[in-house]
C-alpha cells in the first residue's frame, strides 16, 4: 500500500478553504499502481456473486468500473442529480464540503442482486451512505462497500450500516 500512499498528492485549500484534497490523479496515471489498487479493491469480493458494482460519480467510476470488469459483475452508475435519464430514484446528503444529490436508474438493479458500492474516498461518509440506500430502495443486497481512501479524523465509517463490510485500502 506504501506505493499507493506515496501516489496520492495533498493539496491544502481546495476546492474549499481549510479541505485538505487528497488528489488520486497520479496514481491513476501509474499503471502497476493502478492495477494493484483495483487488484486489492476487489480481493474482498472474489467468489461471493456480486452481480453489480455501483460506482458514484465521479471518481468512484473510475475505480468501480474496473473493479466490475476484474469482477466479471456488471457496473452500475450512481449518478449526481439530472444526469441519467428517467425514470431514477434520488437521496440528498451532505459531503465534506457541500450538499448534493444522488440518482440511480430504477430498473438498474435486479431485486436480490449482490451489490459492491464503491468511491474513491470516504470522508464524513454522506455519499457513502447515500449510496447505499439508493441500491436498497431497488430491493438489491448491499454486501458491502470499498474505498481507496479513508479520511478517519472525519468518522465517515459510523456512517455506514453497521454490520456491512467497509474496507478501506489506505488511511489519513
Ligand atoms: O464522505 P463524503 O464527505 O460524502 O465525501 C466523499 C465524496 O466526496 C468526493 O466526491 P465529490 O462530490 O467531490 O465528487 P467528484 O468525485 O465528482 O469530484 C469523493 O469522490 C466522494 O464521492
Ligand atoms: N479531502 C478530500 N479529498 C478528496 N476527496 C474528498 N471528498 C471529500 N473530502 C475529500
Amino acid at each position: 500500500m506504501q506505493a499507493i500512499l506515496d501516489l496520492v498528492r495533498d493539496v491544502p485549500d481546495f476546492p474549499r478553504p481549510g479541505i485538505m484534497f487528497k488528489d488520486i490523479t497520479p496514481l491513476l496515471a501509474d499503471a502497476a499502481a493502478f492495477g494493484g489498487c483495483i487488484d486489492a479493491l476487489c480481493e474482498p469480493w472474489r467468489e461471493q456473486g456480486v452481480g453489480a458494482v455501483c460506482g458514484i460519480e465521479s471518481r468512484g467510476f473510475i475505480f468501480g468500473a474496473a473493479m466490475a470488469r476484474a469482477l466479471g459483475a456488471g457496473f452500475v452508475p450512481l449518478r449526481k442529480a439530472g444526469k441519467l435519464p428517467p425514470p431514477v430514484i434520488g437521496v440528498d446528503y451532505g459531503l465534506e464540503y457541500g450538499l448534493d444529490r444522488l440518482e440511480i436508474g430504477t430498473h438498474a438493479l435486479a431485486p436480490g442482486e449482490k451489490v459492491v458500492v464503491v468511491d474513491d474516498v470516504l470522508a464524513t461518509g454522506g455519499t457513502l451512505e447515500a449510496g447505499r440506500r439508493l441500491v436498497e430502495r431497488l430491493g438489491a443486497e448491499v454486501v458491502g462497500a470499498s474505498v481507496v481512501i479513508e479520511l478517519a479524523g472525519l468518522n465517515g465509517r459510523a456512517r455506514w450500516s453497521g454490520d456491512l463490510p467497509l474496507h478501506a485500502l489506505i488511511g489519513y
